[in-house]
């Protein structure tokens, strides 16, 4: 899949005056820089933090989704750029000593919290679900590559595999917790090189990279699935200025380095921001940065670059450079792929990736699809509004027009001019800058009917004057007594009598056809001024309804506009929304491609083996059918001997009971012996006490007797226990035999109960005589008493 690089832009606080201010946030995605009070730029990313956001709304905006999609095997990287003292590290760690603080710390505690939060939910809802972290801690510094994990200061090489990029020599530890980690932050942070600058007192003179590796497997019914990816956490260290940093000696060397540097980061992002062409060369190679940062601008990873800024206008040069850079990361696109192995029956988990697979573009398209058919609904839904506001402005618009027209129409009836009509019909009629220019002529007409009426004006008043001239010549000289007429009153002037002279006569008569005509004059003067202000009245209204109506119209067509905007940029993320869902789908037929060609690879081994194990299967029970044949009457005959042993066996059995109970009567005749054997050593106790001296003849004999019997008793006891060896013997041995010989000892066993009862009987005997005999003894001595 092929996503675009985030870009967000951070405003920190200002260390000034409010005046001094050159950066503003306009909303949430745009932002205005003003160069110098005049000239403005404005500049869109996908999202602007304004100075008062909070660290967990940064956060979640840029880093919480790509911490989640690291344990699903998807590399990420976070950066932070910008100039010195912008706010970076604040936005990446926090304030210094804040990192356990729950609302001052930055992104980095808060996304390795959120790491180990995800794996451990999802240890606990699969319960076959192991995962591993490890964690590497580099600063570039110089370009030079140190481990932030040993006190040794060994330089770390880059080794650059095509795919990965590795550190040779940096130490992975391992860790099992968020606190574990952010323990290893913590001391590499200690030793990261940081120093006092005139725009920084805590100023990282290094880039610094906190690389966490992932492991994860899990495993589902015979699946196995393996996963892995790295989350890159950077905090670049700040392009600087020496005019503002005052840097000299090493600071300088080292704000050479970090400006080198980060040129060579501007010009690779400058170059991906370009359409790709076959002969683009991107010199990651050129710094250690670019070529540890390969896979996150323009490769496998997803990446979000925070941009810092800061908002005085002094440094309103590097806010610019810092949001061309930014915008310039918004054109990049990375190629994501997700880092997973699966293995165990490879059929079964072929198959079920595919039918996963299957699912997520059934999703995928359904998804799309009510999003297509939503957006549809919504565009339909707007054109129907525009339709319907569209018809309302017509009729609106039609209806003043029948207004304005009727107004011409009855101006023109009422005016009772008949040049007017015609100015009217061809305004009614003319339309667009035609009727501008009918518009214009009925004003000039205007302004030459002002002017005859002026000129008739004035000839009027030449005439009148003209009048009272000949008025004052004539009376004169046609009255005799002139003086006395003037000194007369005026009826008595009107019943005077004139001699007029003929010529004098022919004069009066002209001014009087030039008075009758000036008066007419007069009144047609009158009337069309009247008639100006009538049409110049109706002339403002209508144009006064005109400008309303054009106010109106104006104000629709850019509410429409503006509408036509919002509905085109919708239009423009819908396409996008599209395009990525296309991508995505292609990505996954592309992967699903590849599982059905492997799959088709595997049906036929499958099916190759299949063939194998029939005819296999086959030779078998041909075989089992010979061997049938062949074993049958061997088998039946075992069979029988079988039964026959059985049957043997059960006898065999119950001479072994036989024995027992044999055995048990053997030991109650040694108990007997042995109570036989106390007997006569009594008895021979007896002979030794008494008959020590009197009865030593008699005594020997018993002894003699006794010893004899004794050995008989031990022929005995040893013929017993050779028995016994023997029925053991003959137990283990062949059935037939051991049941003659059972017979057989049964026999002498039989014999020897006899003679043992002989023996005892023997022994009654012998004690009975011994007793008589002591009881003799007894008396004997008794008497010698
Ligand atoms: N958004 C913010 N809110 C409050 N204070 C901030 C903010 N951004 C930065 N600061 C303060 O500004 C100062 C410099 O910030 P910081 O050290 O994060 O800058 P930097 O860009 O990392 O600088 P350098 O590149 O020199 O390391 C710090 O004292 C920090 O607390």
């Amino acid at each position: 899949m092929s996503c675009y690089i985030k870009v967000y832009g951070r405003v920190r606080p200002s260390t000034s005056s409010s005046q001094q201010i050159a950066l503003t946030v306009v909303d949430k995605l745009r932002v205005k820089v003003e160069a110098d009070g005049k000239c403005e730029k404005l500049y869109e990313l996908h999202r602007i933090f304004a100075v008062d956001i909070a660290q967990e709304d940064v956060f979640t905006t840029a880093a919480k989704k790509m911490v989640e999609e690291c344990t699903e095997g998807i590399n990420g990287t976070i950066f932070a750029y910008g100039q010195t003292g912008s706010g970076k590290t604040h936005t990446m760690l926090g304030p210094a000593d804040s990192w356990s603080d729950p609302v001052a710390k930055g992104l980095i505690p808060r996304s390795v919290e959120h790491l180990f939060a995800q794996l451990e939910l999802k240890a606990q809802e699969c319960q076959k679900f192991s995962f591993k972290v490890n964690v590497e801690f580099v600063e570039l510094y110089n370009d030079d590559i140190f481990d932030l994990l040993r006190s040794d200061s060994n330089k770390i090489t880059l080794r650059d595999t095509g795919n990965d990029i590795t550190l040779v020599g940096a130490k992975s530890e391992s860790v099992d917790n968020s606190l574990d980690l952010m323990h290893v932050v913590k001391r590499g942070w200690q030793s990261r090189r940081t120093a006092a600058t005139a725009m920084n007192r805590d100023s990282s003179r290094s880039h610094a990279l906190l690389i966490i590796k992932v492991c994860t497997e899990e495993v589902t019914g015979s699946l196995k699935t393996n996963r892995s990816s790295i989350l890159n956490l950077v905090d670049l260290a700040g392009s600087e200025r020496q005019s503002h940093t005052k840097a000299s000696g090493e600071r300088l060397k080292e704000a050479t380095n970090i400006n080198s540097s980060l040129t060579v980061l501007g010009r690779c992002i400058r170059l991906l921001s370009k359409p790709a062409t076959s002969q683009s060369f991107i010199p990651y190679r050129d710094s250690h940065l670019t070529h540890i940062l390969k896979n996150s601008l323009g490769g496998n990873s997803k990446t979000a670059v925070i941009v810092n800024m800061h908002p005085d206008r002094s440094y309103v040069a590097e806010s610019s450079s810092t949001l061309q850079f930014a915008e310039a990361c918004t054109m990049i696109k990375n190629r994501v792929l997700r880092n997973e192995v699966m293995s165990g029956d490879q059929e079964n988990s072929y198959k079920k990736a595919i039918h996963e697979l299957r699912q997520e573009i059934d999703e995928t398209r359904a998804k799309a699809r009510e999003e297509f058919a939503r957006r549809l609904e919504e565009s339909e839904k707007n054109y129907h509004q525009l339709l319907a506001e569209s018809t309302a402005l017509k009729s609106e618009h039609t209806e003043l027009r029948f207004k304005y027209n009727v107004g011409l129409v009855r101006y023109a009836m009422e005016a009772h001019n008949e040049d007017l009509p015609m100015f009217i019909k061809e305004y009614m009629m003319a339309s667009g800058p035609e009727k501008e220019i009918v518009g214009k002529t009925i004003a000039l007409e205007l302004d030459a009917t002002n002017k005859r009426c002026q000129l008739l004006q004035e000839q009027r008043d030449e005439l009148r004057e003209r009048l009272q001239q000949s008025l004052n010549s004539t009376i004169p000289m046609q009255t005799p007594c002139g003086k006395q007429r003037r000194q007369s009153s005026r009826p008595q002037r009107r019943e005077t009598v004139y001699k007029h002279s003929p010529s004098r006569l022919a004069e009066l008569s002209e001014l009087a056809r030039e008075d009758d005509q000036l008066q007419e004059a007069e009144l047609r003067v009158a009337t069309l001024e009247n008639d100006i202000q009538v049409l110049r009245a109706k002339l403002e209204k209508v144009t006064e309804e005109k400008f309303k109506a054009e106010e109106v119209h104006v104000d629709v067509i850019s509410r429409l506009e503006k509408k036509l905007a919002d509905v085109t940029e919708q239009l423009i993320n819908s396409e996008a929304d599209n395009d990525e869902l296309v991508s995505k789908v292609q990505g996954s037929k592309s992967t699903l491609d590849q599982l059905l060609t492997i799959i088709k690879e595997n049906e036929r081994s499958i099916n190759s083996l299949k063939k194998d194990r029939q005819e296999v299967e086959s030779q078998l029970v041909e075989q089992m059918n010979e061997m049938e044949k062949h074993y049958g009457s061997q088998i039946k005959n075992s069979a029988e001997q079988i039964s026959d042993l059985t049957s043997r066996l059960n006898a065999y059995n119950q001479e072994i009971e036989e024995a027992r109970l044999l055995r048990l009567r053997l030991e109650e005749s040694q108990n007997k012996e042995k109570e036989l054997e106390k007997i006569i050593e009594n008895l021979r106790k007896q002979y030794d006490d008494d008959h020590k001296q009197k009865s030593e003849a008699s005594l020997k004999a018993y002894q003699k007797e006794i010893s004899a019997l004794k050995k008989k008793v031990d022929i005995l006891e040893k013929a017993r226990s050779e028995d016994s060896v023997i029925i053991n013997n003959q137990l283990v041995s062949g059935k037939e035999h051991k049941l003659k010989y059972v017979d057989k000892l049964r026999q002498e066993a039989v014999e020897k109960d006899a003679k043992i009862e002989t023996l005892r009987r023997q022994l009654d005997a012998l004690q009975k005589s011994g007793q008589g005999e002591s009881r003799r003894v007894l008396r004997s001595r008794n008497t010698a008493n």
